[in-house]
């Protein structure tokens, strides 16, 4: 097995005439724990999104889990990666109208047989598992309530449940403690890298002080290229200063 679970080569994205990512080669290791930063608009999100099959690039290719997500050959070919791609994003991903259980139960979807997704029935086994992300999360007290009547950090812990749910091998995190105060914002981040204990975490940071936290690689995008990447406790003032210039 290689021991990348992320290759990009040549990766370049232009919309309506305007280059918005050119990263010419970048690797993520299995396992390693990835903050990415930079201005807003410099292209973390797209980048992101390139990597689960949301965008598809203008050109280059990509390889997620030694599966070629860019380019694709058909369109059901992204199915097995996003079986193995868990994704927290900002809280607004949560079915509104289901409970947190349910929303857990959602997270094991993609790796289940279609029927069995499409009709929402999930075994014994899947039932119990979700009752345990949730306690390990520390919300299965709320196990019932309605996932829009939740907390922004709640929200959040629950997308957490349904990712330990899903057992990925990749864990994208958009800006997940994006509107939560700080305490809530630390608590999400511990979960998250707990959750991922396993797994590789690429996390996109705008709080600089939550870097330590998350990662042990820092990756800066600047108007859509890598302008740094190094180790989290090798970061220096300077090189933020640039960053954000
Ligand atoms: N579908 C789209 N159509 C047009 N422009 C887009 C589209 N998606 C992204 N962009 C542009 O590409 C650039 C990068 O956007 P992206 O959301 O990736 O940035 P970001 O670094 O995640 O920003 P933020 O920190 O504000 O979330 C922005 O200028 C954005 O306006």
């Amino acid at each position: 097995m290689s021991t990348n679970i992320i290759e990009i080569e040549n990766l370049e994205m232009v919309i309506a005439g305007r280059r918005i990512l050119k990263v010419d080669s970048l690797q993520i290791a299995r396992g390693e724990k990835v903050a990415i930063l930079g201005r807003n608009g410099a292209g973390k999100s797209t980048l992101l999104r390139c990597l689960n099959g949301f965008v598809k690039p203008t050109a280059g290719h990509i390889v997620v889990n030694q599966r070629t997500v860019f380019p694709l050959r058909r369109e059901r070919d992204l199915r097995p990666v996003r079986a193995e791609v868990g994704q927290v994003l900002q809280g607004l991903h949560l079915v509104a109208r289901l409970s947190a259980m349910e929303n857990v139960l959602v997270g094991g979807l993609a790796s289940m047989p279609r029927l069995r997704s499409w009709a929402r029935i999930f075994t014994t086994e899947e039932t119990q598992r979700a009752q345990a992300a949730l306690k390990a999360v520390g919300m299965a007290h709320l196990a019932e309530k309605r996932a829009d009547k939740l907390s922004g950090g709640e929200k959040q812990k629950v997308a957490i449940a349904r990712m330990l749910m899903q057992q990925p091998q990749l864990v994208l995190a958009d800006e997940p403690t994006a509107a939560l105060d700080p305490t809530a914002a630390d608590e999400v981040c511990e979960l998250l890298v707990k959750a991922s204990e396993n797994s590789t975490l690429i996390t996109v940071v705008h709080n600089v002080s939550l870097v330590p936290l998350l990662s042990h690689r820092v990756i800066g995008l600047k108007a859509g290229e890598v302008v740094l990447d190094c180790a989290s406790n090798a970061l220096t003032q300077t090189q933020l200063d640039d960053l954000y210039e």
